[in-house]
């Protein structure tokens, strides 16, 4: 990993802005500045730190490239903590490129991915969590994951992990001393209260985690696949949910063979919302890939919206994807200990993850044949709503359901709303080491139950300690700093 050098990139979005920035980190920052910057004022003496100058970049023949404002801002109190230096220049991809390379012709050196932002925690400016928080404050699709991420970048969730971890290590000394001073009955810790410790700090561990299926919707959107038979009018429900004519809709079976993802907010809930291939046992190849992509996203999916057409009501194909579904429910495809509280959940809604969507109901009579359209409670044990993809009727209620829905199944239910500014809600990566530090501690309170000795235990304790400090950086593997920093966006 690469740490010395001056690094420079584009740090706005590629296209056409208003304003672009190229941003210039390392030792040289400020020389490379000073020989890029022609001032435009005949009294500059010199940058003053913080403050924008207004001048021309030129290139090595002392041709102009643009007219621009910079600025200098000395280490180690910047971002990286190293000297960095900013041109802003016209936001157009020429432009900055010709910047960029007037820069690096001045000895600095393209930036990798993510590459600021990993000077930053390499040099203490952030742990982990806040340098993750960075790229996830820039994907969050909705305000909701924005909050998330706003408490993650003010180092909420490392504080946190960082005091369950304190607990251990005060245990940790406890258990110490009950080593060195057996005799003393002072001092000697007892089984029950190690192992009380033990699980007050588990259950804050289990906290966080459930804390992050929710969490993970409102960063990333919850997955929520359209699936049917052929013609039961899903892509014209993409298009409805979406406002916009996205997905080809004709009288065709078999129209849709590839998915299509989308992301819209369902009732505020950011969703990547699937249309995909209909359904039905075809001799065509590609229609049969893409009726098995269809239950691959099926199986991935927090919801699934069975399409269904009102008049027709359930058939073959429909049975079996709920069948598929239910299966994989008792199967227990949901991480059993990752969010206790929707164990609940699930097992009042069999299955919780479909939504029955009888649509065409313009056309259709009763459910089964009676004259006004009446839509059932349920449908085989799914809730169930009644839409007309194509009028418009009963979309905004399917939204409204489908919500719900989602919030249930990842736990907690609708009642918080959407996440409040200090809620806490750890990553993907952060709560699969959260998990492994509740294996230590469930095997850690295991020993101490079955009277094995406290040095032994000790260094489980040790284990689930060195464990805790991977989330906030300190013990990190080097191959995963690597991937983190790898999925940021250049210039960041
Ligand atoms: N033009 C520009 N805008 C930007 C950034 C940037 O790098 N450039 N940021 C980059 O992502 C964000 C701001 N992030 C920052 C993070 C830390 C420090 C910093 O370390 N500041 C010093 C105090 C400086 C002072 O006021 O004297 C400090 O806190 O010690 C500055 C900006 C968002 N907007
Ligand atoms: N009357 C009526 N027709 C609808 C409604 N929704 C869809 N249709 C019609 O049903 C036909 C099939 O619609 P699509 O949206 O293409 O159906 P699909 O489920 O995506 O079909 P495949 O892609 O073939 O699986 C089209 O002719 C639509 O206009 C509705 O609510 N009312
Ligand atoms: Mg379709």
């Amino acid at each position: 990993m690469r740490q010395e050098g001056t690094i420079a990139a584009i740090a706005t979005p590629p296209g056409h802005g208003g304003v672009g920035i190229i941003r210039i980190s390392g030792p040289d920052s400020h020389t490379i500045l000073g020989r890029l910057f022609l001032p435009a004022s005949p009294r500059f003496a010199g940058f003053r730190p913080w403050t924008l100058h207004r001048g021309r970049v030129c290139d090595a023949t002392g041709a102009p490239l643009d007219d621009v404002l910079a600025v200098a801002m000395p280490g180690p109190r910047t971002f990286t903590g190293e000297d960095v230096a900013e041109i802003h220049c016209h936001g157009g991809p020429a432009v900055l490129a010709a910047v960029l390379e007037a820069a690096c012709a001045c000895g600095a050196q393209l930036a990798d991915r993510g590459e600021f932002t990993r000077r930053a925690f390499l040099n203490g400016r952030m742990d982990l969590t806040q340098a993750e928080a960075v790229a996830e404050m820039i994907a969050a699709p909705a305000q909701g994951g924005l909050r998330l991420a706003q408490a993650r970048l003010q180092g909420l969730l490392g504080a946190r992990v960082a005091e369950l971890r304190a607990r251990l290590l005060d245990l940790r000394a406890q258990v110490c001393v009950a080593v060195d001073f057996p005799e003393d009955e002072v001092d000697c810790l007892a089984p029950e209260a190690f192992v009380a410790e033990c699980d007050a700090v588990a259950a804050g561990v289990r906290g966080l985690l459930s804390a992050h299926q929710r969490g993970r919707c409102w960063q990333e959107g919850a997955l929520v696949v359209l699936a049917g038979h052929v013609n039961a009018g899903k892509s014209s429900l993409m298009n409805a949910l979406l406002g916009r004519r996205r997905a080809i809709v004709t009288d065709m079976p078999g129209t849709t063979r590839d998915f299509i993802e989308e992301p819209v907010q369902l009732a505020g809930l950011p969703v990547r919302l699937v249309d995909t291939a209909g359904l039905r046992d075809t001799g065509d190849i590609v229609e049969q890939e893409g009726v098995r992509i269809s239950r691959d996203l099926v199986a991935q999916a927090d919801l699934v919206l069975l399409v269904v057409d009102a008049a027709a009501g359930l058939g073959h194909a429909e049975r079996e994807l709920l069948r598929h579904v239910r299966d994989q429910h008792v199967s227990g495809a949901q991480p059993a200990r990752s969010a206790p509280s929707s164990q609940s959940a699930q097992s009042v809604v069999p299955a919780g993850r479909v939504l029955v969507v009888l649509n065409k109901t313009d056309l259709a009579g009763g459910y089964g044949g009676a004259a006004a359209f009446q839509c059932p409670q349920e449908v085989e044990g799914c809730p169930c709503v009644g839409v007309s993809a194509l009028g418009g009727q009963g979309v905004d209620e399917l939204a409204a359901a489908a919500r719900t829905m989602v919030l249930a199944g990842l736990g907690g239910g609708d009642a918080g709303g959407e996440p409040e500014s200090g809620d806490l809600a750890p990553n993907l990566r952060q709560a699969q080491v959260l998990r492994r530090a509740l294996d230590e501690l469930d095997a850690l309170m295991a020993d101490v139950h079955a009277g094995v000795p406290y040095d032994l235990c000790s260094v489980r304790l040790d284990g689930a300690c060195a464990v805790l400090s991977e989330i906030t950086g300190e013990t990190t593997p080097s191959e995963v700093l690597e991937h983190i920093f790898s999925s940021f966006c250049i210039g960041k």
